[in-house]
């Protein structure tokens, strides 16, 4: 495998620990993903996908094991260290697109680069670039509320990669979406991920889209096992 971008190893959660309604998760999460590789991540409801995401995205932390991103790790450094990492190196999308409704989809994605101190003119480019990458150039004036639930989820594609992060996770980024949009955002997402380089963990419950991935790994009783 290429240079290993996540890497989890015997990686264990539970809710309320120790108390009399614990409830464990994840019980020993084994997962190398390489850059440039996309993972489907398969899960039943309430399997821990959210968890796993939270923890690999650095977002929440594990009781136990390695959490490591580029071959950094992660386990016991400092928030700060750890925010630093996250929004350097991870991308989120989710099912819902979380854009801040009173920006246009450019502004959506040139804000989060002028917080990591990029100049507002290379941020625009970058914008510009992205949208054009996923076919919407022309709705880069619109506000959310004015574009399409697809339209919606490509801008919350090109602001997770906006930072140029080095690993993408995704939480049922098509979840929402009627099944032939949901086709063609994927292959949106699928095609920018592919021209990146990037390495992708993407949980879906379709299982069609999850097999035109390089590998699908599914989550049962709180281990990882291969698809
Ligand atoms: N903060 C919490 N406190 C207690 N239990 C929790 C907490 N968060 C999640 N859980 C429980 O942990 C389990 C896994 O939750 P998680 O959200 O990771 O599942 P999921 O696979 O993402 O589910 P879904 O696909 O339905 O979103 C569930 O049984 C849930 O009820």
């Amino acid at each position: 495998m290429s240079e290993a971008m996540l890497k989890l190893a015997g990686v264990e959660k539970a809710y309320n620990k120790g108390k009399a309604n614990e409830v464990s998760v994840l019980s020993g999460i084994d997962l190398t993903i390489g850059a440039g590789e996309m993972v489907a991540l398969v899960a039943p409801s309430g399997a821990g996908k959210s968890t796993l995401l939270h923890i690999a995205g650095l977002l929440d932390t594990a009781d136990a094991g390695v959490v490591e991103i580029g071959g950094e790790d992660m386990v016991g450094r400092s928030d700060r260290r750890r925010t630093i990492t996250r929004r350097q190196e991870v991308g989120f999308v989710y099912q819902f697109h979380h854009l801040l409704p009173e920006f246009t989809a450019e502004e959506n994605i040139v804000l989060p680069q002028l917080a990591d101190g990029i100049s507002r003119k290379v941020a625009e480019a970058r914008a510009a670039e992205l949208l054009s990458q996923v076919g919407i150039a022309d709705r880069a004036g619109h506000r959310p509320n004015a574009m399409s639930g697809g339209e919606q989820q490509r801008v919350a594609f090109c602001r997770a990669l906006a930072n140029s992060p080095r690993l993408l996770l995704a939480d049922e980024p098509t979840g929402n979406l009627d099944p032939g949009t949901s086709d063609q955002v994927f292959a949106a997402l699928m095609e920018l991920v592919r021209g990146t380089g990037l390495a992708a963990l993407i949980a879906t419950h379709n299982l069609e889209l999850a097999a035109r991935m390089d590998r699908v790994v599914k989550l049962e009783n709180g281990r990882i096992v291969v698809g």
